[in-house]
């Protein structure tokens, strides 16, 4: 459809039909075709090639362009909606093109702007669907990452780092195939759990056509008044051994990748974990601590008593016996020596339908300049760890997140440049 057509759709008078053919990704796949589409998405306001800076005004703000993307070592927000995408593109470039139409969107949308100025055409749907209006920024992130079928798929096999690959599989997964894997991911941190949503939702619109939703999870954290570890579903503080987020050598050891077009990213992975909420309720609160070989109210490690207390996992009593049972998660992990970036959120999502109980636990993200050192915990966690008794992994994806954006280049652009 040439452009002197698509604006004659576009002014002429729509009718309910009509409408919804433009907005449905496979009719419009048919009816416009695809080129036609980016035109239609044009006469919507999707400016696709226009140059986005970060506003200096916006009130809670994260930056998007830097070194590394945000979403990271980003504070972490109160809210996330994870969604994994599988892409609908069959060409490089038509993925170069989607990279280079979302990378202004981000910007906007970290803005706490609208995806595009207000539009007083009311003949076409309006470019952004608007329920963000009146929300601030919310110190919204948004992190793009790319899965190993994506390269597969788009015969860009030489490019795949070899790093990226599916998980192996841990003797505990019950993984189902509707929360696994995915070409791509974009995570949406938010204060404002309405102000992720609309980003994701924002974005694989204005990709309509380019990419479907695979799976995707809402989750949340809560923290306490003045700050500190928020708990997690079991009441246990979650995340007190993590990397600091300003700690630049540690960071570099442990989460930016140091070498080819990844340089400046990191591997994403993402583990969708139930966790048996009546099981755990039912069980006596001193086993709830030997499940984590930490307290429950201080968090402090055992033997110890405040949260952020260092501990020897090897450390014995009088007696011979580990003070932090050598069946616990902490002691676990800790003694597989790895160590991740971990940036994880609970989720409740009703009800599992076959059991009548809670379908809740943790979306657990982890980022680290390997995947290995993911597996590497995961494999010394493997059958021992006394919480195996009260989780299940249900879904499971890693992802390649792009370094951070420079102004006037696009998401991914090394990526491409290595093609
Ligand atoms: C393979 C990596 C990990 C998975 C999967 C995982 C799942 C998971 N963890 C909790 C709760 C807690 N984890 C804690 C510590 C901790 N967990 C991991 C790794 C995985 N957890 C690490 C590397 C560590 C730190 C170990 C250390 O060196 O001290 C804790 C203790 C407090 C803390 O440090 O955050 C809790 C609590 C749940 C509920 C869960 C899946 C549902
Ligand atoms: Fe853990």
């Amino acid at each position: 459809m040439t452009t002197s057509n698509e604006e004659k759709l576009i002014n002429k008078k729509i009718s309910r039909r009509d409408m919804l053919k433009l907005t449905s990704i496979g009719v419009a796949g048919v009816a416009i075709g695809a080129s036609g589409l980016g035109g239609v998405m044009k006469a919507m306001g999707y400016d696709v090639f226009e140059t986005v800076a970060d506003s200096t005004t916006a009130s809670n703000k994260i930056n998007f362009y830097g070194e590394h993307q945000s979403g990271i070592v980003t504070p972490v927000q109160t809210n996330i909606y994870f969604a994994s995408l599988d892409v609908l593109v069959t060409s490089k470039k038509e993925l170069q093109e989607l990279f280079q139409q979302w990378t202004p969107l981000v910007v906007r949308l970290m803005n706490g702007e609208l995806m595009v100025d207000v539009s007083t055409n009311t003949r076409v749907p309006t470019g952004d669907t608007g329920e963000a209006e009146g929300l601030d920024a919310a110190n919204l992130s948004i992190t793009i990452g790319v899965g190993p079928s994506l390269f597969d798929k788009l015969g860009m096999q030489h490019v795949k780092p070899a790093e990226l690959k599916d998980l192996p599989h841990f003797p505990k997964d019950q993984l189902q195939k509707e929360y696994t894997g995915g070409d791509l991911c974009i995570q949406a941190c938010a204060d404002d759990p309405q102000v992720a949503f609309h980003a994701v939702r924002n974005l694989v619109r204005a990709a309509s056509g380019k990419v479907e939703i695979k799976w995707s999870q809402a989750g949340f954290n809560s923290f306490p008044a003045g700050g500190g570890t928020p708990r997690n579903l079991f009441a246990f503080k979650d995340g007190t051994v993590n990397p600091a987020i300003t700690d630049e050598k540690d960071l570099n050891k442990i989460v930016w990748v140091d070498k080819g077009w990844l340089k400046g990213g990191s591997y994403l992975i993402a583990r969708k974990v139930q966790m048996h909420l009546e099981t755990w309720d039912r069980t006596s609160l001193k086993d709830q601590e030997a499940t984590f070989g930490r307290y429950r109210d201080s968090g402090a490690p055992f033997g110890k008593t405040k949260e952020f207390d260092d501990f020897d996992v090897e450390a014995k009593d009088d007696k011979g016996n580990y003070i932090m049972p050598d069946t616990s998660h902490v002691h676990l992990a800790r003694k597989s020596g790895a160590r991740v970036l971990r940036r994880s959120y609970s989720y409740a999502s009703g009800v599992m339908s076959n059991t009548g109980t809670h379908d809740a636990g943790l979306i657990f993200i982890s980022f680290q300049k390997d995947p290995a050192q993911f597996t590497t915990i995961q494999n010394s966690l493997g059958r021992m760890d006394k919480m195996n008794e009260y989780i299940t992994h249900r879904g499971s994806a890693v992802f390649a997140c792009f370094p951070g954006v420079q102004k006037g280049s696009y998401l991914g652009e090394a990526l491409f440049n290595a093609l």
